[in-house]
């Protein structure tokens, strides 16, 4: 494939897809990475750097990467000039390569356009947002017993009301759509019709039987004890309810699930282990505060896009904040790993934000393609780090004794304590 901007390395080698998806991955593969806007200049260099040397050290220079830099937000624009905030051929790319990771992306509240993050996820049909939360000893935390915080977060990425569907109050669409919805459905529960701005709530049941899908596959894989289906299905009954409707009937039609006490909740024998495995469910707001209150009934947690946005902060919180908090979009062949934070505009170029969520979102991709041993050193070097209480500013405000680093020193912390 021939490319305008992106210069692919030649020293590289692409990785490939076997017919049931796993991936052929070769010593020296081609990574792609968006770099990111705002704090994206602080935090991906230093990820570079911590998976290079993570890398180096686990295969003594028979392995390493080839990054390749691709474009999206400010960073294509100023590439590709006008407003190619999304250039085509970062998708091309990414399907062509297939693994890659990407720093955040700024998206204007209000008006402006919509998220190039939601874009990318949409356009590659990156259905699965996965957010493993962890705590890391020595991590400071607001709550008494973070190490209690084990979960991960099985996000659906595709639809819900995060599917950008809306339009402004007093536009032609809305006012059309408004009228549609009162004359011929008959509702009659639009409050304020004149003034209100309008959205639509997609959840399918194939958009949620795939999500829910991977998370009981994970489940299973990972020999955890439960997966929690979190919604709001009291209110939203068709869109909430049916998420968690039809979480529970995959659980029964494929994995054997059978109800306890008369249901909903339902449990299987793992097939790896022998253990039972309990598919359960939960609002989302008592969720909100059983998660603080007593963590350790959640493990698995499957939900919709929005729920999962909101929980993927709460959870990152809970365990230290959202400096560290990792994640991953994928589809059945592509996964691009990204930071769960944003753009963090007031500390952008500063050398001052926790390089952390980027790298261990890093970590997670180098366990994609197999490497776990330079994952591993991943892990050491930064519970190392933390533990030394050589940390950014983030950790140091909260921490008795620490000493403060850059981004990029902290980088450089990790990587001396693999
Ligand atoms: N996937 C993506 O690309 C995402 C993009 N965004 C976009 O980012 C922009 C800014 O969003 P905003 O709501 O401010 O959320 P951010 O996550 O960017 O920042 C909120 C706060 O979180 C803390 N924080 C975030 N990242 C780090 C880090 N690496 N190290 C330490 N602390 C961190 C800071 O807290 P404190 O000030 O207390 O130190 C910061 O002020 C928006 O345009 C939004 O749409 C948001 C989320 C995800
Ligand atoms: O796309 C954005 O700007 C925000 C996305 C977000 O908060 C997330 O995916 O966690
Ligand atoms: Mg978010």
């Amino acid at each position: 494939m021939a490319y305008d901007k992106i210069i692919v390395p030649t020293d590289g080698a692409r990785i490939t897809a076997k017919a049931d998806n796993s991936l052929n991955v070769p010593d020296r593969p081609i990574i792609p990475f968006i770099e990111g806007d705002g704090i994206g200049v602080d935090v991906t260099p230093p990820m570079i750097e911590v998976l290079d040397a993570a890398v180096a050290k686990a295969y003594g220079g028979k392995r390493s990467i080839a990054w390749m830099e691709i474009y999206a937000g400010e960073k294509a624009v100023a590439t590709y000039g006008g407003d190619t905030w999304l250039p085509a051929e970062t998708l091309t790319a990414m399907r062509e390569f297939l693994v890659g990771i990407k720093g955040p992306l700024t998206t204007p509240v209000g008006g402006g356009m919509r998220s190039l993050n939601v874009a990318l996820r949409q356009e590659l049909d990156l259905y699965v947002c996965l957010r493993p939360v962890r705590y890391y000893a020595g991590t400071p935390s607001p709550i008494k017993r973070p190490e209690d915080t084990d979960m991960v977060i099985f996000r659906e990425n595709s639809e819900d009301i995060y599917a950008g569907i809306e339009w402004a109050a007093r536009s032609p669409e809305a006012r059309k759509l408004i009228d549609f919805l009162i004359k011929e459905m008959g509702v009659t529960k639009i409050r304020f019709p004149e003034s209100s701005g309008i959205g639509i709530k997609p959840v399918s049941e194939e958009g949620t039987q795939r999500l829910v899908r991977k998370a009981i596959q994970y489940a299973i894989d990972n020999d955890r004890p439960s997966v929690t289906l979190v919604h709001k299905g009291n209110i939203m009954k068709f869109t909430e309810g049916g998420f968690r409707d039809w979480g529970y009937a995959l659980a029964k039609a494929e994995f054997g699930a059978v109800e306890i006490d008369g249901g909903p909740w339902c449990s299987f024998r793992n097939p790896r282990t022998g253990k039972d495995i309990v598919v359960k469910d939960a609002i989302a707001d008592a969720f909100l505060q059983q998660i603080l209150t007593r963590p350790r009934d959640y493990s698995v947690i499957a939900t919709l896009n929005l729920n999962g946005d909101y929980v993927s902060d709460a959870l990152a919180a809970q365990v230290g904040g959202i400096g560290i908090a990792p994640g991953a979009n994928m589809s059945d062949t592509v996964a691009l790993f990204e930071a769960t934070h944003g753009t963090a505009p007031k500390y952008a170029g500063k050398n001052m934000s926790n390089p952390g969520s980027i790298i261990l979102s890093g970590e997670m991709m180098l366990r994609h393609l197999g490497w776990t041993e330079a994952a591993d050193l991943i892990v050491k070097g930064i519970s190392g780090a933390i533990q030394a209480k050589t940390v950014t500013y983030d950790f140091e405000r909260l921490m008795e004794g620490a000493t403060k680093l850059g981004s990029r020193e902290f980088g450089q912390a990790i990587v001396a304590n693999m």
